[in-house]
Order: structure tokens, then C-alpha cells, then sequence
């Protein structure tokens, strides 16, 4: 069963003159349990494709469907609902609230929407990505690494249908940096 299947999907961007096909396309089909990376050189449009994914930002023409729904169709309150009981998402910059300690960073959309937290999947999230002891730690006394698992867990945290992460390769798979 795809979870995910994106048919003829174009984003061009108009900024006076100019005009810049971001996405031309695409096409592309998830199954449920499939894990994609699309990697591109900068300016490429992953970024773009991602905001289309979620629902961010809206498309010139194409459709995403996410577990059976078409989310082109959606009304923009009904998008807010699909997009925070469906989707979970990993920023790049994290998008950690820093007047929250890291349980009440991770459990914020389950609250949005109205439901009592689960404590023990939380907890069974924490353990999994090492972070059961930074539990009421604030995002600041993190390190990056670790602000990135908790995005990380906040996005599993709602059980959502897909999990869409803006992460950079060395932060995925480690490199050596100079500073
Ligand atoms: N709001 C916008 N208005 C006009 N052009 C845009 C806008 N957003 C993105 N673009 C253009 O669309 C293209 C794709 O940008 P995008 O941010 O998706 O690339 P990316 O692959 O994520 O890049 P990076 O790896 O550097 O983050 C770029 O040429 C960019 O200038």
C-alpha cells in the first residue's frame, strides 16, 4: 500500500521577470514502512518538495496523497487538522519552543489537539532515542544533536502516517567539521 504517492507535482515560483520551475513533475510513490532520502545539490528543490509534501505551501498543479487523501482538496482549517494528526515533521532548525523543557516540547501537538499524552509511548520514545534523562531539560542546555532527537521524537510523539525530515547529511550520518 503506498502511504505516500505524488502525481505530476510543479512549483514555479514568480518573482517579477523571473520565473524558477522549483519542481517540474514529479512524480513518486511511498509505501507504508519505506524510508526515502532525496538528496540534491543546494537549490535543487528538496526543500520545496518537502513543503509540498506537508501541506506547507501550495503547489501550481499536481496532487499529493497521504494515506488515501488527496490533500490538494483540503480546506486550509481541515489541512491544519490532517497535517497535525497525519504528519510529523523534522526542521532543519528544529522549531523547538525554548520556553519549554523537552517533555512539554514533545507532547505540544498531542495537546494542540485536544488528547491526554500517552506517557508510556513517551517514554518508550525517550528511552529508543536516549533522552530519558534530559526529560525537563530546556532546548538550550541541549546539544544540537540531541535538540535534533527531540524534533525527532516530537514527530513520532502524534503516531503520524508519515514522518517528513529536512535533515542535512552530516547531521544524519556524522562528518568531521572544522571550526
Ligand atoms: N519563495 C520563493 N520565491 C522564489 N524562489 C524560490 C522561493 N523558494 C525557493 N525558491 C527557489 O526555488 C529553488 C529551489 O529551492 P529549495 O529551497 O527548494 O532548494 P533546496 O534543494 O532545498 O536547497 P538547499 O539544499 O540549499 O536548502 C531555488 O532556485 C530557490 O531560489
Amino acid at each position: 500500500m503506498n502511504i505516500l504517492s505524488v502525481r505530476n507535482l510543479k512549483k514555479y515560483y514568480n518573482t517579477g521577470e523571473n520565473k524558477v520551475k522549483a519542481l517540474d513533475g514529479v512524480d513518486l510513490d511511498i509505501r507504508k514502512g519505506e524510508f526515502l532520502a532525496i538528496v540534491g545539490t543546494s537549490g535543487s528543490g528538496k526543500s520545496t518538495l518537502l513543503h509540498m509534501l506537508g501541506g506547507l505551501d501550495n503547489p501550481t498543479s499536481g496532487e499529493v496523497i497521504i494515506d488515501g487523501r488527496n490533500i490538494s482538496g483540503l480546506s486550509r482549517d481541515e489541512l491544519t487538522i490532517y497535517r497535525r494528526r497525519k504528519i510529523g515533521f523534522v526542521f532543519q532548525n528544529y522549531n523547538l519552543l525554548p520556553l519549554m523543557n523537552v517533555y512539554e516540547n514533545i507532547v505540544l501537538p498531542i495537546k494542540l489537539d485536544g488528547i491526554k499524552p500517552d506517557n508510556n509511548y513517551i517514554e518508550e520514545i525517550l528511552k529508543l532515542l536516549k533522552l530519558e534523562d534530559k526529560k525537563y531539560f530546556m532546548p538550550n542546555q541541549l546539544s544540537g544533536g540531541q535538540q535534533q532527537r527531540v524534533a525527532l521524537a516530537r514527530a513520532l510523539a502524534i503516531k503520524p502516517a508519515i514522518i517528513l525530515a529536512d535533515v542535512n547529511w552530516c547531521s544524519l550520518f556524522g562528518c568531521v567539521s572544522s571550526v
